[in-house]
């Protein structure tokens, strides 16, 4: 018996097929494009997502596969037509920005101690809510559509759940729910004041289920049979799943295209004080965990930009060895707010910038500014973290594909004077897709058996010489003065 996880990610889509073991026995993946079509504006293109997401599966699909499990980019809302399945729009993703302005207008209306409360978030562009009411206000006649019920609106999972049942099933499980702003995360419920409150309609939503569940079975003219889809859940909480982080304290971080670092913080949903985002972690039978999650928007989409856009280097592997031929004290820094800066400062208005350019910078050193940047800014997480009321780590588990850069992660590990840990295998995401497709079908009695299959880790231990303190004393000046200068732009 195998089970294929379908990864859908920003830049990619990835389909993998695991054993009984947890070993992989075969992967597919399709690159998939994003649209920038204003500045700060981040789309992409349903039909290509679709597309992906089939082409890959197909490619990995045997008859042995017992079910599949589902693990998406949060947060992106798409909105089609029940009827037909046809979109109305690109997805608006995650990144996009489009909604400050909307954001902006609750939160001086004193709108976000209430939405906090229910959802664990911040009133943030980041969110799905804001950019469905965008939808809904800009496609013509949508909300008049939406609220006679022939619309449907979903983040990525529910829109590849619909069209893998052919249209039947309108479904997706509560960590994708909790990360849209309408979602209570304490009562497990939509909720009617939030709902008003972002102007959506409740018939546009799909319904909500634990994670480990039979969604739907696929339409066997899709891919020749029925096979059920057992297990959904946000990319990030799939990876903090794959990288069995079970008990309160364990924690890890996802390097893809942002960064994500979520610690497992045990059945109570604490608020932070530090803006750190409280979320649902997972629900398994009876088994379940709140997280509480520190986003960066960007990571390894730094390193795509210097080698897509800026030319500066042929690939991303390219980008270690480059680190390792600068000196410590380079002086050079990143501050890569393409999309504003997420946690724990949420700032909208902050713009990019590289600074300490000499006339013996080059491409090298902005290459490590901005692999640093990324490990600086865990830090600041990991920091921020330390100062809530949540047991604290003993180790940081990564993975993703920036983690399979060996001179970052050993950077990493000196700056936080924590060890890092990493699995042999980067896919953490798919694996707890998988896993929870596995539960549902009875291929793996519970988390504790999980735990138990053998797992492959290298770590890497803080440098005792590491100049840690000195290094983001001068790192956090910088993003002091990065702040200063959005302020500005707003006057
Ligand atoms: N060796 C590397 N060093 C630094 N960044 C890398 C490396 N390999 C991949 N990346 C970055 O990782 C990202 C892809 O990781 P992935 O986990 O597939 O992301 P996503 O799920 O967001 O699409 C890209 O942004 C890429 O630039
Ligand atoms: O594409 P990733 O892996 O960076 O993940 C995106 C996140 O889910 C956004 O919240």
């Amino acid at each position: 018996m195998s089970i294929v996880a379908i990864d859908q990610g920003t830049t990619s889509t990835r389909a993998i097929r695991f054993d009984a073991a947890a070993a992989i026995e075969a992967s597919a993946s399709r690159d998939l494009p994003q649209h920038y079509p204003r500045p700060g504006w981040v789309e992409q293109d349903p039909e290509h997502i679709w597309q992906g997401a089939l082409a890959t599966l197909r490619d990995v699909l045997t008859h042995d596969v017992a079910a599949i499990g589902i693990a998406n980019q949060r947060e992106t809302i798409l909105l089609w037509d029940r009827a037909t399945g046809k979109t109305l729009h690109n997805a608006i993703v995650w990144q996009d920005r489009r909604t400050a302005d909307r954001c902006a207008a609750l939160l001086a209306e004193g709108m976000e101690p209430m939405v906090r409360a229910r959802t664990g978030l911040l009133l943030d562009p980041y969110f799905s809510a804001t950019k469905l009411g965008w939808l809904l206000d800009t496609i013509p006649d949508a909300r008049a559509r939406a609220e006679r019920g022939e619309l449907a609106a979903g983040t990525v999972d529910s829109f590849l759940l619909w069209r893998l049942t052919g249209g039947r099933i309108h479904a997706t499980d509560l960590t994708n729910a909790s990360r849209t702003l309408l979602y209570n995360i304490v009562t497990e419920q939509w909720d009617d004041d939030l709902l008003r409150l972002f102007a959506i309609p409740r018939a546009l939503l799909p319904d909500v289920h634990a994670n480990a569940h039979i969604f739907g079975t696929t339409d066997p003219a899709i891919v020749g049979r029925a096979i059920p889809i057992a297990g959904m859940a946000g990319d990030q909480q799939a990876a903090l799943i794959g990288q069995r982080c079970f008990a309160p304290g364990q924690i890890k971080s996802t390097y893809g295209t942002g960064c994500f670092l979520l610690s497992n913080i045990g059945t109570m949903p604490t608020l932070s004080d530090k803006r750190l985002l409280t979320t649902i972690g997972y629900r398994i039978g009876q088994e379940r965990a709140y997280a509480m999650e520190g986003s960066i928007f960007i990571a390894g989409a730094a390193i795509k930009w210097l080698r897509d856009t800026m030319g500066i280097i042929d690939s991303a592997e390219d980008s270690a060895h480059l680190a390792a031929s600068v000196p410590a004290d380079h002086g050079v820094h990143l501050i890569p707010a393409f999309v504003g800066l997420g946690a724990p400062r949420w700032r909208t208005d902050v713009r990019a910038s590289i600074t300490g350019l000499t006339l013996d910078t080059g491409p090298a050193h902005i290459v490590r500014a901005a692999l640093e940047a990324v490990a600086f800014q865990t830090c600041d997480l990991v920091e921020a973290m330390a100062g809530e009321d949540i047991a604290p780590p003993a180790m940081l588990r990564i993975d993703g594909g920036m983690a399979t850069n060996d001179w970052f992660a050993q950077f990493l590990a000196d700056m936080m004077g924590l060890p890092v840990e990493r699995p042999a295998s980067h896919e953490s995401t798919a694996l707890g897709a998988a896993f929870l497709a596995g539960i549902t079908v009875g291929l793996w009695p519970d988390l504790a058996a999980l735990d138990q299959l053998s797992r492959e880790t290298r770590s890497f231990t803080p440098a005792a010489d590491a100049d840690r303190a000195v290094s983001l004393r001068r790192w956090r000046k910088v993003v002091q003065q990065a702040l200063a200068a959005g302020v500005e732009e707003r006057i």
